[in-house]
């Protein structure tokens, strides 16, 4: 890599403290040139979406989460107030409940418990861990983002004797998540058997007149704070989704909105080359073929940025995985995301990146402050920092010997500001790639076909049961089972099901434990 070429391809924002290396990906020297006319089709489109055009043409929906950080940009000034007013509660919210004025059963809230799942979760899981210091922040935050029950016993142990003190944040758009309701009702029962007030306890954010607005309004919940239908789950975590948990916390959400707000100023720019979101979008471009060619394996080294791939594996394969293009050709988009932590990502999977099948890109994040304070020396003047840097810049060019590309971003630090600017630069790029390969990048229509099939098995388990029990003391296969219930087509997951019911004293025996799919099953 020679010093002219990294020069040429890095883009630094100084008032950003922001730098983006694109040298390592070996576009050839016309393919900027090549895809300025697309990318200033995209500019348009994203100034469009930001003027408050249709940009989500299937639920007929504007796309709104760049007014978030700047309400004033909003097409309606109603849209303004909203943004304004839910910015003044969330503030108040927290003032009200760190000062003690709101407090719960057994006194001040020292824990919140955030109820949610997908984009209701995973931007505040991310910002948490990011920004969280347990010595200094106000609460500490939990969270049930699933329908594991287990998972749901884990985190209501670590707050046994607590629920007095613990604020739910029950969070869904749709307000219909199944996984959420079912939180919300564990949650409800556990605060129920610890004799507190589960109504008094508990704050909901979710769009107007949906189920769960519908129930918090009905049982009196503390408040609800809105979701609205121009803000997608993915690209919710700068809307009351992820402020209220992150200002329950403590954490300056107005700097993390500042962050998010001069990396949208800077996205804006209609020059590709000082544009970090468009060159972003333009390398995934190149990188994966503009089809998915490659994934992209996100390699953060600082440990607090750990949750930031599960976060964008979100944003980005939700938003680009898509069957169909905006014309409705079928073209089966996406770009896969994984990744963890530099170094530790090392000794786990770089072996397979380096020598092994080549079927990715990395962007690596780079942090330059170690740590607050000094570092000891591990070695004569050499500190555990210089080892981190020491093994990003060693990685990354013994991937690049072997052909492998990658991408750097650089912050100085994480702060409040640098998790503002990356969420909102990724959301850009995210934005921006979907206009280069014409898909709309707003919808989710894919996760519907798994939801109904979910709902279809839980028929057909509760007709299980009801056929057990009329022939309660019977032994029957699933075959049998199956017959009775005119299900033969649906013998397989009848099996899974009867299997699952036995090992969790159901009433449902199963004669052999581990038990194959001949095995006789009867009800007790
Ligand atoms: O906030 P909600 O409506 O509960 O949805 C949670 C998640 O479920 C999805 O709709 C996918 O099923 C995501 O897009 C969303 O972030």
């Amino acid at each position: 890599m020679s010093w002219e070429k990294f020069t040429k391809h890095y883009l630094t924002l100084p008032e950003l403290d922001f730098a983006l290396d694109i040298s390592r990906i070996d576009f050839g020297d016309g393919f900027l040139a090549e895809m300025e006319p697309k990318m200033q089709e995209a500019y348009k489109a994203m100034a469009d979406l930001e003027a408050g055009a249709i940009a989500n043409p299937d639920e007929n929906r504007m796309v709104g989460h760049y007014w978030l950080r700047d309400a004033s940009l909003a097409p309606e000034p109603e849209l303004t107030t909203e943004i304004e007013k839910c910015l003044a509660d969330i503030r108040q919210i927290a003032t009200k409940v760190h000062s003690g004025e709101l407090a719960g059963a057994k006194g001040k809230f020292k824990n919140c418990l955030v109820i949610g799942i997908g984009g209701s979760a995973l931007g505040p899981q991310f910002v948490a861990d990011a920004l969280g210091n347990p010595d200094r922040d106000k609460m500490q935050l939990h969270f049930f983002d699933n329908t594991d029950p287990d998972g749901i016993d884990r985190t209501l142990a670590t707050l046994d004797g607590e629920l007095g003190e613990t604020l739910a944040v029950v969070i869904s758009k749709s307000g219909g998540t199944p996984e959420t309701r079912n939180g919300m009702l564990e949650a409800q029962a556990a605060y129920k058997s610890a004799g507190v007030d589960f109504a008094k306890h508990a704050i909901a954010i979710t769009g107007a007149g949906s189920k769960l607005d519908k129930v918090a309004e009905s049982e009196g919940w503390l408040t609800r704070l809105p979701m609205w239908d121009w803000v997608g789950g993915r690209t919710s975590e700068l809307a009351a989704v992820g402020l209220l948990p992150a200002a329950l916390q403590g954490l300056k959400i107005d700097r993390m909105l500042a962050g998010a707000a001069a990396m949208d100023a800077a996205t804006r720019s209609t020059e590709t080359t000082k544009n970090p979101a468009a060159l972003l979008a333009l390398m995934w471009y190149y990188a994966t073929e503009g089809k998915g060619a490659k994934d992209m394996v996100v390699l953060p080294y600082k440990d607090r940025l750990m949750l930031f791939s599960k976060y964008l594996q979100q944003l980005v394969m939700e938003s680009l995985g898509k069957e169909f293009d905006l014309d409705g050709n079928t073209v089966n988009q996406g770009i896969a995301v994984y990744g963890n932590k530099g170094s530790t990502d090392q000794h786990a999977y770089v072996q397979q990146l380096r020598e092994g099948v080549h079927n990715f890109f990395v962007t690596f994040i780079e942090v330059l402050k170690d740590r607050e304070g000094d570092s000891i020396e591990v070695e004569d003047g050499i500190t555990t920092g210089d080892f981190l840097q020491g093994f990003y810049l060693g990685t990354r060019d013994a991937l690049y010997e072997n052909g492998r590309q990658s991408i750097t971003i650089t912050i100085s630090e994480v702060t409040a500001e640098a998790v503002g600017q990356l969420i909102a630069l990724f959301e850009r790029a995210v934005g921006f790639y979907a206009s280069l390969v014409n898909i709309n990048a707003y919808h989710q229509p894919g996760v519907e076909a798994g939801k109904k099939a979910a709902a279809s098995v839980l028929g057909i388990e509760s007709k299980i049961i009801s056929l057990l029990r009329e022939k309660a003391g019977e032994r029957l296969n699933t075959v049998t089972i199956a017959q009775h219930l005119g299900l033969e087509s649906q013998t397989e997951i009848i099996f899974k099901l009867l299997n699952r019911l036995a090992a969790n004293q159901r009433g449902i025996i199963a004669e052999d434990k581990f038990s194959t799919p001949e095995t006789q099953f009867y009800y007790e």
